[in-house]
């Protein structure tokens, strides 16, 4: 008696959440959504199916969705098991020869798979590629400036591998996306001559994004949103207030590649993005399908 009471609010709650989500499902309709999954939002086994399993949804409710995903954790466990030193410059790995090679291994072997295998488990048809797939993303050497304080000279750091996205072919994406498919991407680029370079995934998605046209690109991560000097979470953002964040300090470490990305996309024409907590229950949903959405939005 009891459990069929429970049950009965249960629905009752549902039904009410579905018909005030039904005018953004329907607003959404067709849109197109760059979803990041970061490294550190995957999580366990759990935070993959529940991602998984909105992801599948939206599709079901007519959006197109494409996962962008990460690995940065995930490649920092293979390096050390395999010894290998690695530094992060602004959020930004230096990448020599050995490690451009593990990178591509756990990216766009074991964790795009990882991916694709969730999605498919709850009733997806998703299809895992890199930016190497058809010219998909193609990079030049990202180039790191800096300013001597002393001297005020500026000179350039080598990242090594590391790629900034100069060429986006998504014409594979929308052939997935016609098809029905969900396309995954591991943010492994391709250069001129052939090189492998490592793209930093918000970075990547962004690029994703902003060739797409997309309606909205997610960054998906493991805090809440941008948050201020005080530690609570900013829920919208404009260009001039990220800039200001970052000079004093409080946008930081693997922040600036997110805030910077979305900057990007935004002038390349995303139409708002959206830093949030992936490893949130139905934290995509909740951004596209209720009223007060989740995390931090950043707009024109
Ligand atoms: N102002 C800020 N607001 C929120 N997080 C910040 C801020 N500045 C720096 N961070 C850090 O950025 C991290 C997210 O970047 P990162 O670790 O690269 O995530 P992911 O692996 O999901 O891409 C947060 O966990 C937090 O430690
Ligand atoms: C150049 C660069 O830093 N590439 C990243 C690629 C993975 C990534 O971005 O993973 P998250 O999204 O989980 O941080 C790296 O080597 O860690």
């Amino acid at each position: 008696m009891e459990k069929s009471r429970a049950m009965k609010r249960d629905w009752i709650a549902t039904a009410r959440t579905l018909s005030e989500a039904l005018p953004y499902m329907q607003r959404h309709h067709g849109a197109t959504v760059v979803v990041k999954f970061g490294g550190h939002a995957m999580g366990d086994e759990e935070a993959m199916a529940n991602f998984a399993r909105d992801i599948v949804l939206m599709k079901q409710c007519g959006l197109h969705p494409v996962v962008v995903h990460g690995g940065g954790p995930q490649i920092d466990d293979m390096l050390k098991r395999l010894k290998i030193e690695s530094t992060f410059i602004d959020g930004k790995r230096v990448t020599d020869e050995a490690t451009v090679e593990i990178v591509e291994m756990v990216l766009a072997g074991r964790i795009n798979k990882h991916i694709v295998r969730a999605l498919n488990a709850q009733g997806g048809r998703a299809v895992g590629l890199s930016g190497k797939d058809a010219d998909l993303i193609v990079c030049e050497k990202a180039l790191k400036w800096i300013k001597d304080p002393e001297s005020n000279i500026e000179r350039v750091l080598d990242l090594g591998f590391v790629g900034q996205p100069v060429e986006v072919n998504p014409d594979v994406l929308f052939m997935f996306i016609e098809g029905d498919f969900i396309p995954v991407v591991a943010p492994v680029g391709v250069g001129r001559d052939g090189e492998t370079y490592n793209i930093n995934g918000d970075t990547a998605a962004g690029a994703v994004a902003g060739a797409m046209n997309a309606d909205r690109l997610l960054l998906l991560t493991d805090v809440a949103g941008v948050k201020d000097a005080e530690g609570d979470v900013i829920t919208r953002l404009t260009a001039e207030t990220v800039q200001g964040l970052t000079e004093e300090g409080v946008i930081a470490g693997g922040m600036i590649p997110k805030t910077e990305t979305a900057l990007d996309a935004i002038r390349a024409g995303v139409k708002a993005v959206v830093i949030m907590d992936g490893r949130a229950p139905h934290a995509c949903l909740l951004e596209l399908f209720t009223e007060h959405g989740a995390g931090t939005m950043i707009l024109p």
